[in-house]
């Protein structure tokens, strides 16, 4: 799939790209015509024997243990259990309110007989718990959210901003689903900004009380997961309003979280205080009862305050380690990363189960063939392998980069070093905004590539849809988030190249900046021998060029913009730029993940088929944005030609061990439940569920 934006650097760099995505689309177009007579197929077949001719012999074993995360034993357990519980198995139609009990139902099996206790591994073992994330989602994505909502959201909330007297009292509830819990930040005026949300919780010194409160109905808590049916208590992010003895009488701390009950825990009655609605039907995730909450005066004890940051005393006085709002307000929003990061993990669970029903139906399928001959397989029309192979070779290069955020991000769990938390926030931010972007787009790839059985509900792709959708906007808003790494990208480039400490943390940008932006080679500029094109340090230069030129440009364009817009006029006046800069970084990022994963496979026909996948990766992404190699000379035209050949080549190539690389997912039949994908008797299972 081509990047969703046109660099915005130039006009002439536009066109460029606009021009090269032409010749793409031309050239795809070079494929029979596959409803002429079936003589017209010459090319399709020579290619396909030709490919076939090179198989690779993949040792799927090899290649799947090396795929296997360390938490395999727990996503099987969980698999199994749904297995064995054909009653908790959402079935294909179901109400909204039968949708939720079952999800209920769900998480409470899961729970209470599997005995799958999620809360610690928040904190002590995340690798863990995201495993476990991306297991419950796909047995039904409402119950990943779910269950997503009262641990990493409600229980991750009062154990990351809390202290220990909230971890002693909320701990063991939470965890065996005694205190079923909300998440409630966003309000109907204010979602993404967060800082503007307008709820109070004002001290009251005599009766050592908070008082919640909704000012006005565009402070109404909105789209709560919990909140319109199970939620017993709520994290309630807030504006602290403590009294003062000057002449204003109260002062604004800024945002923090509370701890709100919203239900009796006996007769689960909304509590006196508290306004509760359903938030209704949605596009997808209806098994997750969103609602909104108002408060009237509602009044909680100053315990509840969740103080890791700032604490209030029991006559007023307001203490922090840290010195202002706005350090407050960042160290509050950075303990809640976990959220991104397990949906950045979880989406590529969701790549990963598409991408295999598409693929699987793809072998499948046959249509058409050459004269009395048997009919190809859908996935040897180059049309097809055009529409899925870079998906397949994303799918790992995303496997690879995920596991690695992780892994960074349990580290920081653990040592809360300074440099490490910026690190992670970026990293979470750019990768989960990148990779559900291309996810939601897949899935509709992947529909659209199983034709119209692609379009039975049971084949999944529908609910896979919409119920994904979301994960580009919550946790987040995907294109506020990629500008958060644009900023951290400027702010090291300006530490960089303004003479201040060099705490640059991407290292392509420490080393060699200055060789990234010199005049491109003329002579490398032309070579287009595949040994060049698929040796791993031109794809790693090519994508380091582009961002540091990105970068350097944006730079150039703020600077200058505002001086006569002033700073968040300039931002946006460049925000595309700075949108495609995020996003070239992101794949950078990615890149360097999948070729260390590629090095790092010691079993040479598995390193072999990565190292297939990840060149189409690599060069998918640079044909994608040929313009701006082409228009700056980085890339001559012989060597533009040359890379689009390899691609199209390289498509071949994957679909010849696409099915030991969908394989190597190990996502068993009563994963991905789709009839068209299973591995045996498709068809028979097909016509089995329409009841023949
Ligand atoms: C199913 C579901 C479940 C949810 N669960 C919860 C929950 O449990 N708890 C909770 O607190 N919240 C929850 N949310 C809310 C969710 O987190 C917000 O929807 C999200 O933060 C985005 O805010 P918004 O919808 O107000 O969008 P907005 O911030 O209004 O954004 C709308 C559009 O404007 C664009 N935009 C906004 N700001 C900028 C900018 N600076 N630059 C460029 N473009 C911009 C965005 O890209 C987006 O396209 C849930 C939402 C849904 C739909």
């Amino acid at each position: 799939m081509e990047s969703r934006r046109s660099n915005p650097m130039t006009e002439e760099e536009s066109s460029g790209l606009i021009a090269a995505r032409r010749i793409k689309q031309l050239s795809s177009h070079i494929s029979p015509d596959v409803t002429a007579p079936s003589s017209s197929l010459p090319l399709v077949q020579t290619e396909v024997c030709s490919a076939r001719s090179k198989k690779l012999e993949v040792n799927g074993q090899a290649l799947s243990l090396y795929m296997k995360g360390k938490h395999m034993d727990i996503q099987e357990k969980i698999y199994e259990y749904f297995n064995s519980r054909p009653d908790l198995q959402t079935p294909i139609e179901i109400s909204k309110e039968d949708h939720r009990e079952l999800c209920m139902n769900q998480l409470r099996g899961l729970v209470r007989e599997a005995g799958i206790k999620p809360l610690r591994y928040v904190t002590e073992d995340p690798a863990k718990y995201f495993a476990i994330v991306e297991a419950v989602g796909s047995v039904d994505m409402s119950l990943g959210i779910k269950l997503g909502v009262q641990y990493s959201l409600w229980g991750g909330s009062v154990i990351n901003l809390g202290t220990k007297k909230h971890k002693d009292k909320y701990f063991d509830g939470i965890d065996n689903l005694e205190y079923t819990g909300c998440f409630a930040m966003t309000e109907l005026h204010h979602g993404s900004n967060v800082q503007g949300l307008q709820t109070t919780a004002t001290f009251d010194p005599l009766k050592d009380e908070f008082i919640i409160d909704t000012p006005h109905d565009g402070a109404i808590k909105w789209w709560i997961g919990n909140a319109a049916v199970h939620g017993k208590f709520a994290t309630v992010f807030a504006r602290l309003i403590l009294p003062t003895h000057d002449s204003k009488g109260v002062s604004d701390m800024g945002v923090h979280a509370f701890i709100v009950p919203i239900r009796d825990m006996k007769t689960h009655q909304t509590l006196p205080g508290v306004e509760i609605q359903d938030c209704g039907h949605k596009v997808g995730l209806n098994g997750v009862d969103n609602g909104a909450l108002r408060f009237r005066s509602m009044r909680i004890p100053r315990d509840n305050l969740l103080n890791r940051f700032g604490d209030v005393a029991r006559d007023g006085k307001y203490t922090s380690s840290l010195p202002t709002i706005n350090k407050r307000f960042a160290a509050t929003l950075g303990e809640l990363v976990g959220g991104r990061v397990g949906l950045a993990y979880a989406s590529v669970g969701v790549l990963k189960i598409s991408a295999t029903i598409a693929i699987r139906y793809s072998l499948l399928r046959q249509q058409f063939g050459p004269p009395k001959q048997p009919e190809v397989s859908i996935l040897d029309y180059q049309s097809q392998q055009h529409k899925l192979m870079p998906m397949l070779a994303s799918t790992y290069a995303y496997h690879f980069a995920t596991v690695y955020l992780v892994e960074k991000y349990s580290e920081m769990k653990k040592t809360h070093e300074e440099q490490l938390v910026a690190d992670v926030h970026a990293l979470s931010a750019g990768l989960k905004s990148y990779i559900t972007s291309y996810t939601a787009k897949a899935l509709s790839v992947c529909r659209e590539a199983c034709g119209g059985h692609g379009y039975a509900a049971v084949n999944r792709f529908g609910s896979l849809r919409n119920d994904h959708d979301i994960f580009q906007t919550f946790e987040g808003d995907n294109t506020v988030l990629l500008q958060q790494v644009a900023a951290d990208l400027l702010k090291q480039y300006k530490e960089k190249f303004q003479g201040g400490t060099l705490t640059v943390t991407w290292s392509y940008l420490r080393e060699s900046m200055n060789s990234y932006l010199s005049q491109p080679n003329p002579v490398t500029a032309r070579w287009e021998g595949e040994d060049h094109l698929r040796d791993p340090k031109f794809q790693l230069d090519a994508f380091r060029y582009r961002t540091s030129r990105l970068l350097q440009s944006v730079a150039m364009r703020l600077n200058k913009h505002t001086k006569t817009l002033g700073t968040f006029g300039a931002w946006n006046r460049c925000l595309n730029h700075l949108l495609t800069l995020a996003e070239s970084h992101i794949e950078t990022v990615i890149l360097a993940r999948f070729i260390d994963a590629v090095k790092n496979c010691s079993e040479p026909s598995a390193r072999a088929a990565l190292k297939l996948a990840c060149d189409l990766y690599a060069l998918d992404r640079i044909w994608n944005d040929i313009g701006t190699y082409r228009n700056v000379d980085y890339v001559a035209p012989n060597k533009a030609k040359a890379i689009h050949k390899l691609t199209e080549y390289l498509s071949f190539q994957v679909r010849t061990v696409a099915k030991e690389l969908v394989d190597a997912f190990e996502l068993p039949d009563h994963v991905t439940r789709a009839p068209i994908a299973m591995q045996s008797d498709a068809y028979a299972q097909y016509t089995q569920v329409v009841g023949f």
